[in-house]
This record gives structure tokens, C-alpha cells and sequence, in this order.
């Protein structure tokens, strides 16, 4: 039932002139560019509704206000702010802000709600809200700006993995995790062989698609967690949690494997080449990700010394 079917005239407004004044209140309200409702508290009969209201939501004569402003409701929202709005005695506790997306419209909405006594002493929940999904949608282009300036910032453009900056972020993050349960971390440092001959040969161009096929067929090859980047030029790394020498050992050996048999597709013939390892392991109790990088890239140079093609490894000691 409306107020106007009640002839719900405000009693302690202290206004003179009673349905007229209302009348004039009605106007005022009417005229804003925002929902302006009041439902009873206890059964959600809506009591007023203005114009913007019912140009969106339609009538409100014997709808309940989840009846009227959502839809596919079959009884009070499960977001219904009432909660919000009285304290533990039952008494009204000021203006609740919050943003919602309305289930009729697809809007967004930020609504000040607030309960208040009604002119014949019941509580009732005043709302006023107002159509931000412009807002809304500039902010989630903004969120998603952001996060692809984040992804570009923390990926290499050729490859697609880490860059050097996002590999020892995460690399770090990784032996700090390790460090308070003393796990063994393991790096792998891998560097193609004569990549400057595939260069110098085929061009600039093709050697840039050697990175990326290198790329694209380690990356399956290892794990979720393990934590792989292009360190610069044709130099890679992984960072592998809860791993000791023997594994990481083996691991990179596998790797040499797939790289020496992989193929760049590449007229006249694809081109092949291979790579040199070096690991290092340890305890991240005693070791930090600079050292152990520090160990892997001298086991690399002495698989380079060695005739290239081969993985070498080295267990540094913890107080070297
Ligand atoms: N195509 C391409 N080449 C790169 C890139 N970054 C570095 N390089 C080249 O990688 C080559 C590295 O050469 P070197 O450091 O001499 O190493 P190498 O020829 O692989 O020889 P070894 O490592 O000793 O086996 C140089 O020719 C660089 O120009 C890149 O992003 N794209």
C-alpha cells in the first residue's frame, strides 16, 4: 500500500500545510536523477517509491521490495542491507553505503541506506541510489589496464616467460617460503650453444624463433610451481621448490634431451641446436637464490669448457 493510498501524511514534521507539504517533498524527490525508496523494515512492503523508481522498476502498489527491484527473487534479498541498519537494541544506526548491481537492469548502484521511523512509528529502510555504472565501468577497464601494465612489466616479450625483474621476484619469494622449513631448492641455468652461429646464418629473425621454441617446449616440461625465466640474450633459469641435486640433476638432463631433439621449422631444413646446463642445489636454510644462481652459472661455464651439449652440477657448501 503507498503512502499516497494512505494518505500518509508525515505527523511530526513539524511542517504546516500537512498533504500539501507532502506533495511538495514528493516533487522534490521525483526530481532527483536517483532511486529514492522506503520499505518496512519487518514485512518489505514498499511505502514510496519515486519517479525515477517507477520508470525503472514500474509500479510498486502491494509488491514487496524484493518483488519489486530484483528479479527471480522468491523472498528477501540475501544482500538485504536490514542487518546493517539497527544496532542490538533495535535501533537505527546511521548510513550504510554500499554498491550493488541491480538483477532487473544489469546497473550498477551505489545505495546509502538507512532505517528511520516511519510517521506512524514502524521502521523502515530508506534507500537512495544512484546509477554508477559508468563508474563501475571505468574502474574494471582501469583494474584491467592495470593488470595487463603488470603482466607486461613482469614478462619477456619475446618468449612470453618471466622476465630477468619477474624471475627473481618470484624466485625470492619462493626461497623465503622454503627457508622457514629449511626445503632444498634447486636452480637450473640453461644457455644455447653457438646461438651467435644460428644468428649469424639464418638472421636475427630465425634465432628469435629459436628463443621462443625453446621456450614454448620447456615451459610444458616443467611444473606449476617451478619458476621459469629468460635471464637475457639466450640464458634461461628455473627455480625448482622442495627439489635436491639429484632430481634437479636429472630434471635438466631431461631438458637437454628435449632441446637437442627439437626441431625450428626453417626452409631449407629446420634448425636444430642444443644447450648447456648448470645446477646447483641446496638447503634454503643456508642459501639464498643470488648464490645459488652464482654456483649454477659456474657449473654452466664448465659444461660449456666441457665440450657443450651436457648438464654439470654442483652441491655449494653451506658456508662457502
Ligand atoms: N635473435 C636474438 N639473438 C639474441 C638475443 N639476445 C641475444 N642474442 C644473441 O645471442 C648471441 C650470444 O652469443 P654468445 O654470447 O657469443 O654465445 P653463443 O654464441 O651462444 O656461444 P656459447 O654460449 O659459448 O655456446 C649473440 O649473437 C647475441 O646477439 C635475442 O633476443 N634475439
Amino acid at each position: 500500500m503507498s503512502i499516497s493510498q494512505q494518505n500518509a501524511v508525515p505527523q511530526d514534521t513539524g511542517l504546516e500545510g500537512g498533504a500539501e507539504h507532502y506533495r511538495s517533498i514528493a516533487t522534490i524527490l521525483d526530481s532527483l536523477d536517483a532511486l529514492v525508496y522506503v520499505a518496512d523494515m519487518n514485512t518489505h512492503e514498499v511505502l514510496f517509491l519515486n519517479r525515477y523508481g517507477k520508470e525503472v522498476w514500474g509500479d510498486f502498489k502491494d509488491k514487496l521490495c524484493w518483488q519489486l527491484l530484483q528479479s527471480e527473487q522468491t523472498g528477501p534479498c540475501r544482500f538485504c542491507s536490514n542487518p546493517k541498519l539497527l544496532d542490538e537494541r533495535g535501533e537505527p544506526t546511521g548510513v550504510w553505503v554500499w554498491e550493488m548491481r541491480n538483477t532487473v537492469n544489469g546497473r550498477w548502484y551505489e545505495c546509502r541506506d538507512q532505517a528511520i521511523r516511519w510517521w506512524d512509528g514502524r521502521l523502515v529502510r530508506l534507500e537512495i541510489a544512484t546509477d554508477i555504472t559508468e563508474r563501475k565501468r571505468l574502474e574494471q577497464e582501469l583494474q584491467a589496464a592495470l593488470g595487463r601494465a603488470r603482466e607486461m612489466a613482469s614478462t619477456d616479450e619475446l618468449t612470453g616467460l618471466n622476465n630477468r625483474r619477474a624471475f627473481f621476484e618470484l624466485g625470492e619469494q619462493s626461497f623465503r617460503q622454503a627457508r622457514r622449513s629449511g626445503r632444498s631448492m634447486a636452480v637450473i641455468m640453461l644457455d644455447i650453444d653457438h646461438f651467435k652461429r644460428i644468428n649469424d646464418t639464418h638472421g636475427h629473425q630465425v634465432g628469435d624463433r629459436a628463443l621462443q621454441a625453446l621456450a614454448d617446449t620447456l615451459r610444458p616440461l616443467l611444473r606449476e610451481a617451478d619458476i621459469l625465466g629468460r635471464l637475457g640474450g639466450e640464458e634461461f633459469a628455473v627455480v625448482l621448490s622442495d627439489t635436491g641435486l639429484g632430481p634437479a640433476t636429472a630434471i635438466a638432463e631431461r631438458l637437454r634431451r628435449v632441446v637437442e631433439a627439437m626441431a625450428v621449422e626453417q626452409e631449407p631444413e629446420p634448425i636444430r641446436f642444443t644447450a648447456s646446463f648448470g645446477v646447483a642445489a641446496g638447503s634454503a636454510a643456508d642459501l639464498n637464490l643470488d648464490r645459488l644462481l652464482g654456483e649454477a652459472d659456474q657449473a654452466l661455464y664448465k659444461a660449456k669448457r666441457a665440450g657443450r651439449n651436457r648438464v654439470e652440477a654442483v652441491l655449494p657448501s653451506p658456508d662457502a
